[in-house]
């Protein structure tokens, strides 16, 4: 089954929130936990047995992971693992986009189940062109998996970029959405080709009816509230607000942490 269908369904069973699973060395100490692997693996774990039971998504931040070198990777293979036994999808943002070839090794590391990170959908940047992004669907048509596609972040720098006009006329983030309604074209009842847009953004005249769920993150701790959901994406095929540090920080409690993720799914469903 397709990511798009099995992401449809999660919404509609468990509600629009996107856990993130962001181990900052901040939110270690607060938890009262050492900034080490032994801080780390307590964590994440601790973090992905309060969230996945609940939520349709969990976004573990590989860099938080990497920062500990290969022993970090295995807490974050464990992480993918128990999220997926658990029942949530695990979209792992990892945020990669290389020449053709490279992309293609990324995304067996991401997408191939039979990896020990093969994960249900990755963040991907078309910065070097969508076409180098081939790989990466091939392999996500292949697997069943999905794509999130950088296209207006929530950050503020990122207008720089996204907001610049290409030689057609369009914006940078306005030529990723027609790649993204392309690949996503006849497919019910969700695309699996998502994108990346902040709930942070303000506004846009970019068209969000590209056929694919978009991916908000900067909701809660940047600022984004339901109100920019609401207004910023009506037109969207289907909206995961991602939140991480706005839950995480009300651990090490599992229940706390679970009743913030029913809170604002509630509020998000409303
Ligand atoms: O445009 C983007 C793309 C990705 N992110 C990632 O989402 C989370 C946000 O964490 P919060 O604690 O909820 O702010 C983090 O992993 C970012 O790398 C983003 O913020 N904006």
């Amino acid at each position: 089954m397709s990511f798009g269908h099995r992401l449809h369904t999660a919404l509609a069973e468990r509600g629009p929130l996107c856990a993130g699973v962001d181990p900052h060395s901040a939110l270690l100490q607060e938890w009262g936990l050492s900034d080490d692997v032994a801080g780390l693996e307590r964590f994440a774990l601790t973090a992905v047995e309060a969230l996945a039971p609940v939520v349709s998504v969990v976004k573990p931040q590989s860099a938080f992971f990497e920062r500990f070198g290969s022993r970090g990777v295995a807490v974050l293979e464990r992480v993918v693992a128990e999220a997926k036994a658990a029942g949530a999808l695990v979209l792992l943002d990892v945020k990669r986009g290389d020449i053709g070839s490279t992309s293609a090794a990324y995304a067996d590391a991401y997408l191939d189940p039979a990896s020990p990170l093969g994960s249900d959908a990755v963040t991907v940047s078309p910065f070097l062109g969508f076409g180098s992004l081939d790989p990466f669907v091939d392999a996500a048509r292949r697997h069943g998996g999905g794509l999130f596609v950088l296209a207006l972040t929530s950050n503020k720098e990122g207008p720089e970029v996204q907001a610049a006009v290409s030689a057609d006329g369009d914006t940078v983030a306005g030529t990723v959405l027609g790649h993204l309604r392309r690949l996503n074209a006849d497919t019910d009842p969700l695309g699996s080709f998502g994108a990346v847009v902040g709930a942070t953004i303000g506004a846009t005249e970019e068209d969000l009816a590209f056929g694919g769920p978009v991916l908000a993150p900067g909701f809660g701790a940047q600022g984004g509230t339901v109100a920019d959901l609401r207004r910023l994406f009506g037109s969207a095929a289907a909206v995961l607000p991602s939140s991480s540090r706005e839950v995480l920080r009300r651990g090490p409690s599992v229940e706390a942490m679970r009743a913030e993720a029913h809170r604002l799914n509630d509020e998000l469903r409303a």
